[in-house]
């Protein structure tokens, strides 16, 4: 479910708009963390559903550790990493046992900074402990440092993409003509879409088929992110126009035939609880700035596809 970071802004109790990162979806950068939080879009957003934001480092750690060392130091890391759980500066993290030298062991750790994980984490409560319990392994150690990521991150095809399950292009352009014609029967939001653009269905469906993992037509022909949001300003939506909204295109999307799997259409129903949360936010009278991110990229999370 998650996605790369499209940060973007939320109100913090003081009225003030800050700067944010959805995590869709949640958003990581091992294959477990790519289906937990797959969007986060990104969000985050440097490949799809990885959440990264910048200056997040991982830092790999190698060891060569004895036949005889094997068991205690993995039973090490194991109480070691309750301690990580509680750090507030590590995102995400991994121990790997080679397959083909079961000696070598690689620790990824994904540290929301180097200066969080070198002046943070190692002068925090949790380090003096954590590092109690794996000191022993310090002189096995054969490289420790950190490394960037790089933009050639993404997913590969084992999982197919909500656009693929959904059905690819015509899929949504079939439920957005759908939607739109049932919006201009509709007592509360036909008064909203009175005066759109002809092309609108389509202009939402290439979204929602970029946003689910579809190609990247509403970027390279709409203007992305920052255009979409642009598109809500000064609309002063409502609450209840809003849920109206979610409603119909739920009901439209049980209409046109989209899979209903539980899987997938409990990661459609989360994305349009955010995608029209957001939609009021920018409609409303303090509006954060237009996002520069890229576009959410959604996934399936928690919930990945189930072929039974
Ligand atoms: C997941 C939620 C939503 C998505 C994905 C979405 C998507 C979009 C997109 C992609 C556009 C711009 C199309 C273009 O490129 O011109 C747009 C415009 C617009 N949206 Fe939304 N929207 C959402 C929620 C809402 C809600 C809840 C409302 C109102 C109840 C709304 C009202 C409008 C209106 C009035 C426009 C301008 C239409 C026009 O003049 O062409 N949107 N939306």
């Amino acid at each position: 479910m998650a996605h790369f970071p499209p940060s973007t802004s939320k109100v913090n109790s003081t009225g003030q708009w800050k700067s944010w990162s959805f995590s869709g979806v949640g958003v990581g950068v091992g294959i477990a963390v790519l289906f937990r939080v797959l969007t986060a879009g990104s969000v985050l957003a440097r490949g799809p559903g990885v959440l990264f934001s910048p200056g997040m480092i991982v830092e790999y750690i190698r060891y060569r550790i004895t036949e005889r060392q094997r068991a205690e130091f993995e039973e090490a890391y194991r109480r070691a990493a309750v301690l990580l759980g509680q750090a507030e500066q590590c995102v995400d993290y991994e121990l790997a046992r080679c397959t083909e030298d079961s000696g070598s062991y690689i620790l990824r750790i994904h540290w929301t900074s180097a200066e969080d994980h070198l002046e943070g984490f190692r002068r925090d409560e949790h380090f003096a402990a954590f590092f109690a319990e794996i000191k022993a392994y310090v002189e096995s150690i054969e490289e420790m440092r950190h490394y960037e990521v790089t933009d050639v991150v993404g997913r590969g095809g084992a999982v197919p993409t909500l656009y693929e399950w959904a059905g690819g292009a015509r899929a949504f352009e079939r439920l957005f003509d759908r939607f739109y014609e049932r919006v201009a029967e509709d007592d509360l939001l036909a008064p909203v879409f009175a005066g759109m653009d002809p092309h609108h269905a389509e202009h939402v469906a290439a979204w929602l088929g970029e946003v689910f993992g579809g190609p990247a037509r509403y970027s390279s022909e709409r203007g992305g992110h920052r255009h979409m949001a642009s598109r809500h300003v000064g609309r002063g939506l409502t609450e209840e126009q809003r849920r109206r909204w979610v409603a119909l295109l739920m009901d439209t999307v049980q209409e046109v035939g989209l899979p209903d799997d539980p899987e997938f259409r409990a990661v459609f129903a989360y994305y349009l609880e955010w995608g029209t949360r957001m939609a009021l936010i920018y409609s409303g009278p303090n509006p954060p700035p237009l996002p520069e991110s890229p576009m959410p990229r959604w996934d399936w999370g928690i919930t990945p596809p189930y072929r039974g």
